[in-house]
């Protein structure tokens, strides 16, 4: 027998207590094959060695058809009864060099792992694959007492596996509505490794629909890898190679169009936001030329979610956070940017909390924060927080902060301050606009997070505007998001300057309200002659 060559990209782990009351056990399984599936696992927690020999040969005969290999969970003597491809074996269970030497070197030995020491252990022991899990809270498996990898935890532990050979699966709580975020936000931070596939019980298993349900997941994992395999740079975070050309002369041309796109297509940006800032940031909205929606309530942020354009969430009075799961849940099903603005992270415990549950239920496109959240957000000690306000002089090496984080979150990083930092993990902006006048008005960090939104949507339908099809399944948002968010900061800056200039700015409350007035009036030549942007990597 020669070693198995597996497509790990939907793994159906069975569970014949999940089916649909009435369906049965074999007519699902090959219904889900027909979808797509491309490896079984026989999981039978409750069956006796005798049923449990007989639903692996049945299933092996049905998958064989298929061309699908069967691994056995947990039972070497169902495996070697049987004759399947290998098994798949968990922390508590025979020990990897023992199950090696049982089932010999040709058998597939995939283990589950929680942590980076268990991925450590399992390089050194040589497993073929690794189940990682539970990525979330599920009812098919009692995990109560585990921690919850979230997609964060899953590319910590790709980052180990990274280079060794050894392929990857996901598990736990995996449906189509999260799979998008699960693929993107997992790429490893530094060695860029992703995931090789999903392993799924309930969303496959408890259909009544097998067939469609493993089809979509199929095709969604297959169009991520495809991507993935074709990128000139491992790193990029928003997969199809822009058009954009990457100079600085080519990033203002890029500005300036979306500043006409703005105007043009007048895009709905949902913002949920502080209550000191509400009424600026709907202005600015309408005075670049988009429009405003600020709803709250669950019910009425997922009817919206279609219809928008972009979607802010700014947690500064952090009031409103069962919307803002699903809002952002909704946004990513959707594939609409999600611009975060998590205003004095740093400040309490409450607010690091709410961050850490909000992203584990969504993946945001843009993070933009002063120098204390960006720093909180990176686990930094550099700068310190006082209310929403940073202290002290900022970064060391800004650049290195904004890139290393871009990285490790998956989205693009804003970090704002007398100049702005910019990065997608590949390529780092300063932009270096702006007025003093802008530390003396309330809101003014919140502004710019609607401004970048407001791009954010520009930038999603322009790119739509350009394809003929919305065919790429592997993009969790598409369009030039770093473009998006040079965008909102530099027309916020441009502004500003404009507006200090003026003879009837006398101070901030003459200031705020020119602001408005020269958003609404400002031109794309305008921030073409103005714009003060380099390019640091
Ligand atoms: C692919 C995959 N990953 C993880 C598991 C869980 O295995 P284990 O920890 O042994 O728990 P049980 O499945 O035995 O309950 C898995 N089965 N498959
Ligand atoms: C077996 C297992 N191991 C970790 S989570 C899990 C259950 C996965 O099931 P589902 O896909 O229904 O969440």
């Amino acid at each position: 027998m020669v070693k198995v060559d597996i497509d790990y990209s939907v793994y159906l782990v069975t569970g014949r207590e999940f089916l649909p009351p009435g369906k049965d056990y074999y007519e699902s399984l090959e219904e889900s094959l027909q979808g797509g599936v491309t490896l079984v696992q026989v999981r039978e927690k409750d069956a006796d060695t005798g049923e449990f020999i007989e639903v692996a040969r049945r299933t092996k005969d049905v998958c064989d058809r298929y061309n699908v290999p069967v691994l056995i969970n947990d039972r070497i003597d169902v495996h070697l009864a049987v004759g399947t491809a290998g098994i798949h074996i968990g922390q508590t269970d025979c020990p990897i060099p023992l199950a090696r030497q049982l089932v010999g070197p040709d058998a597939i030995i995939g283990i589950s792992i929680g942590k980076v020491e268990e991925a450590h252990k399992a390089i050194d022991q040589g497993a073929d694959y690794v189940g990682i899990g539970a990525v979330w809270p599920t009812g098919s498996k009692d995990v109560r007492n585990k921690k919850m990898l979230g997609p964060e935890g899953v590319g910590e532990i790709l980052d180990i596996l990274g280079g060794t050979g050894i392929k990857s699966v996901a598990i736990g709580g995996i449906h189509l509505p999260n799979l998008a975020q699960l693929l993107h936000a997992s790429i490893s931070p530094i060695s860029a490794n992703h995931l090789d596939g999903i392993a799924i019980i309930s969303d496959i298993v408890a259909s009544e629909t097998p067939k469609e349900a493993a089809r979509a997941l199929r095709d969604l994992v297959g169009s991520f890898k495809r991507v993935r395999k074709t990128l000139p740079d491992p790193m990029a975070i928003f997969g199809i190679p822009t058009k954009r050309d990457l100079t600085v002369d080519g990033l203002v041309t890029g500005v300036m169009e979306l500043i006409r796109v703005v105007k043009r297509e007048t895009p709905l940006v949902h913002q949920m936001t502080n209550t000191v800032v509400v009424n600026d940031s709907a202005n600015v909205t309408l005075a670049i030329g988009a429009s405003p929606i600020m709803s709250t309530h669950p019910r009425d942020v997922a009817d919206l979610s279609p219809a928008i354009g972009a979607l802010l969430i700014n947690f500064g009075t952090i009031s409103d956070k069962e919307g803002m799961l699903v809002a952002g849940r909704q946004a990513n099903v959707n594939r609409k940017p999600i611009v975060f603005d998590p205003v004095a992270i740093g400040a309490t415990s409450y607010r690091r909390e709410t961050s850490v549950d909000l992203l584990s239920h969504w993946q945001p496109t843009i993070i933009k924060g002063n120098a204390a959240e960006i720093g909180a957000m990176a686990k930094s000690t550099e700068v310190a927080s006082r209310g929403v306000d940073s202290v002290g002089s900022g970064f060391s090496d800004p650049g290195a902060v904004v890139k290393a984080l871009a990285r490790k979150r998956a989205c693009i990083i804003v970090l704002t301050g007398e100049s702005d930092y910019i990065s997608d993990g590949s390529v780092v902006l300063k932009a270096s606009n702006g007025h003093s006048y802008l530390g003396s008005i309330t809101g003014s960090g919140c502004m710019t997070g609607t401004l970048i939104g407001c791009f954010a949507a520009a930038a999603r339908l322009d790119y739509l505007s350009k394809k003929e099809a919305y065919e790429d399944l592997s993009q969790l948002v598409q369009g030039d998001m770093l473009l998006a968010a040079l965008s909102g900061i530099l027309v916020y800056n441009v502004a500003a300057e404009v507006a200090a200039e003026r003879p009837d700015v006398k101070g901030p409350g003459t200031f705020r309200a020119a602001l408005i007035d020269e958003l609404y009036n400002l031109t794309p030549e305008t921030v073409k002659e103005r714009a003060k942007i380099t390019m640091l990597s």
